[in-house]
């Protein structure tokens, strides 16, 4: 796949944009016009350094109202395009990209379009150039790709071709089938774009709310499929109008724009030919394991949560200063080294999650899809006899750790040989169920968009949560089997938990830790009898649960005495009770499921607002 990417899509000045972008390894780059006015390089300067950085100047672009006009204006239109055709051979490029028009002026007549863009590609071709028609969702006549196409091919002329935009056909859903019409020698550059379904103007949904593909809703896989399928073999080109990607570093949103085109090109690959030679997305098949970075001191208070959890310090490792703690199917591993990177993360953080361990199917195929993805790896020396876990970096800096689902005892029996206190006979908590990580706003569809393309994933549908104190956006990303999950949480308010975790953090981190149990009930009386702080949910909202949900005998009360929260979605039901936050910043959550597959979102401003009770100033947790 030759990939390429618009100059609109990142920030700064053209030339910083242009180092990026080749940083990040695009074959190539769209010169968006607005980005060659504002700089002080010339544009036969631009295409020498594009050269130089090894990109390709795939397209100039946009050319606006070219067709339609009236005889004047089509005089200027027609002298206008002259001198882009200018700017293009110093570039150094040969397509240009002409957009419908919205001209109030232009005509609609069909004729004058076909006869206008011929007269075009005969000015085009006399230079050597092209020009290809892009259909805009909300172009004054031509606003859909199949009406593009067919006066494309009624111009019939071999300098005048089509741009698809994935942004302007679907955010109309026109059906991707319809792509299979289009004579590949036709297509001159195909333009990718995913975005979240809004109900809201196009021209605003497009100019502010694109996103990578991977992070938006829309099915860019059937669309890439339809275009691989007629023969394609240009570039991908990624236009992304997105008001956080330009306020965003150059760098970061380069690579999330590369990773997001591998992720495209391993969903069109695998439908081409069944099994793909790319590396696949890894697939997780459970948290094996959670690792807090710990002072002894802070080790002491955080193991005065998890024994009223009832987790047990269960083995030491064999050399290190770290404890084994276990429940059911849970490991949690707390460490408490005088040096290593749990230290330093315990030195800036202090006690937190610094490294979560997902077993995984396959090791190496998992280490390379991450590579395949430009995902760094994390390589930490290894002391002679230690068992090596390969890891990447995820969140905030921490350590996602692959481990083999077929040498986990294993690995857990060398490592961690020094037994401690007995296993808990019948344990309360039986899985990890999922893990909340916060961060700030601006990072939130770079962490989405590594979950689902590092790992085989889905994500749910994003979500507003309300905190006394402002919004909080929230997502989560799960496996099919449910097995793993991640919640992700970004807030654009400064007071909000979510910011202020950020804020006291010193960073993105895991904010919570959710454990499954099969007993709600006896597992919040257990902890809260064993000195559990929970958190104390008001009455007035088991009324309401009461009332809204009819609930049967004294249930209301028993959740009330228990402090625990309810959903439903149809018959299925959900119990959730929350602990206060360890060094007020990590805390735990503990859920039933009877059948129900959400996060209980309905009751998050209720968690969030009981928090917020405890929160100290304007600056604390
Ligand atoms: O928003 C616009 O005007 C605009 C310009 C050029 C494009 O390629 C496009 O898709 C949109
Ligand atoms: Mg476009």
């Amino acid at each position: 796949m030759k990939t390429s990417i618009a100059t609109v899509s990142i920030s700064g000045t053209l030339d910083a944009k242009l180092q990026a972008i080749a940083d990040a390894g695009y074959d190539g780059a769209e010169i968006f016009e607005n980005d060659l006015l504002s700089t002080h390089l010339s544009a036969r300067e631009i295409g020498a350094m594009m050269r130089d950085l090894g990109l390709a100047c795939t397209m100039f672009q946009p050319f606006r109202d070219l067709e339609g006009l009236p005889a004047e204006q089509r005089a200027r239109a027609f002298d206008r395009l002259e001198r882009k055709f200018d700017v293009m051979e110093e570039l150094g490029t040969d397509l240009l990209l002409a957009c419908s028009s919205c001209s109030p002026i232009a005509e609609g007549n069909r004729e004058r379009i076909v006869a206008d863009l011929a007269d075009a590609g005969e000015r085009a071709a006399r230079r050597g150039l092209r020009i290809g028609y892009e259909a805009l969702a909300w172009g004054r006549h031509i606003n859909d790709h199949r009406d593009a196409w067919s006066i494309v091919r009624d111009v019939d002329h071999p300098a005048i071709g089509l741009v698809l935009d994935s942004f302007h056909s679907l955010s109309r859903r026109i059906p991707s089938s319809s792509i299979g019409d289009i004579r590949p020698e036709k297509l001159f550059i195909v333009q990718v774009a995913d975005a979240p379904v809004l109900n809201m103007d196009l021209l605003q949904w497009s100019r502010h709310f694109r996103s990578m593909p991977g992070q938006g809703d829309f099915p860019l896989d059937d669309w890439a499929e339809a275009i691989r399928r007629i023969g394609y073999d240009g570039y991908w080109s990624l236009e992304i109008f997105n008001d956080r990607f330009r306020a965003g570093s150059a760098h970061g949103v380069a690579l999330d724009g590369y990773r997001s085109l591998r992720l495209m090109q391993g969903g069109i690959a695998r439908a081409a030919s069944g099994a793909s030679a790319l590396p696949a997305k890894a697939r997780p098949l459970g948290v094996e394991f959670i690792e807090f970075a710990a002072s002894h001191e802070e080790a002491e208070a955080l193991g005065g949560m998890l024994r009223p959890l009832g987790f047990r310090p269960t083995a030491r490792h064999r050399t290190k200063d770290v404890t084994r703690w276990q429940q059911g199917g849970i490991n949690i591993v707390v460490n408490c080294e005088p040096e290593g990177l749990a230290h330093s993360f315990d030195v800036v953080h202090g006690a937190s999650v610094c490294a979560i361990g997902l077993a995984v199917e396959d090791v190496p195929a998992a280490l390379a899809r991450a590579e395949f993805l430009r995902v760094p790896r994390f390589e930490q020396a290894v002391a002679p006899g230690e068992w090596p876990i390969p890891s990447v970096r995820g969140v905030g800096g921490s350590l996602l750790y692959f481990v083999d689902a077929a040498t986990r005892e294993a690995m857990w029996a060398h490592e961690f040989p020094h037994a401690l206190e007995p296993l808990p006979e019948a344990p309360l908590l039986t899985s990890i169920d999922h893990i909340a990580q916060t961060m700030q706003y601006e990072e939130f569809l770079s962490w989405l968009l590594f979950y689902v393309a590092l790992f085989d994933l889905e994500k749910t549908p994003q979500l507003e949560i309300a905190d006394p104190m402002g919004l909080v956006q929230s997502q989560a990303v799960e496996s099919a089997d449910r097995s793993v999950r991640f919640t992700l949480n970004g807030s654009l308010a400064a007071q909000s938990l979510t910011s202020r975790f950020v804020q006291n953090y010193f960073g993105a981190g895991v904010q919570h830790v959710a454990f499954a149990t099969g007993d709600a009930f006896a597992a919040s009386e257990s902890a809260a009898s064993k000195g559990l702080e929970r958190l104390a949910i008001p009455r007035n909202y088991h009324d309401d649960l009461e009332a809204r949900w009819g609930l049967e005998g004294n249930l209301a009360d028993r959740m009330a005495a228990d402090d625990l929260l309810y959903d439903r979605d149809g018959e299925a039901e959900y119990f959730q009770f929350y602990s206060r936050a360890f060094a007020r910043r990590v805390f735990f959550e503990v859920v039933e499921r009877r059948g129900y597959e959400g996060y209980g979102a309905a009751n998050a401003p209720i968690r969030l607002a009981a928090q917020a009770r405890h929160k100290p100033d304007l600056n604390g947790l």
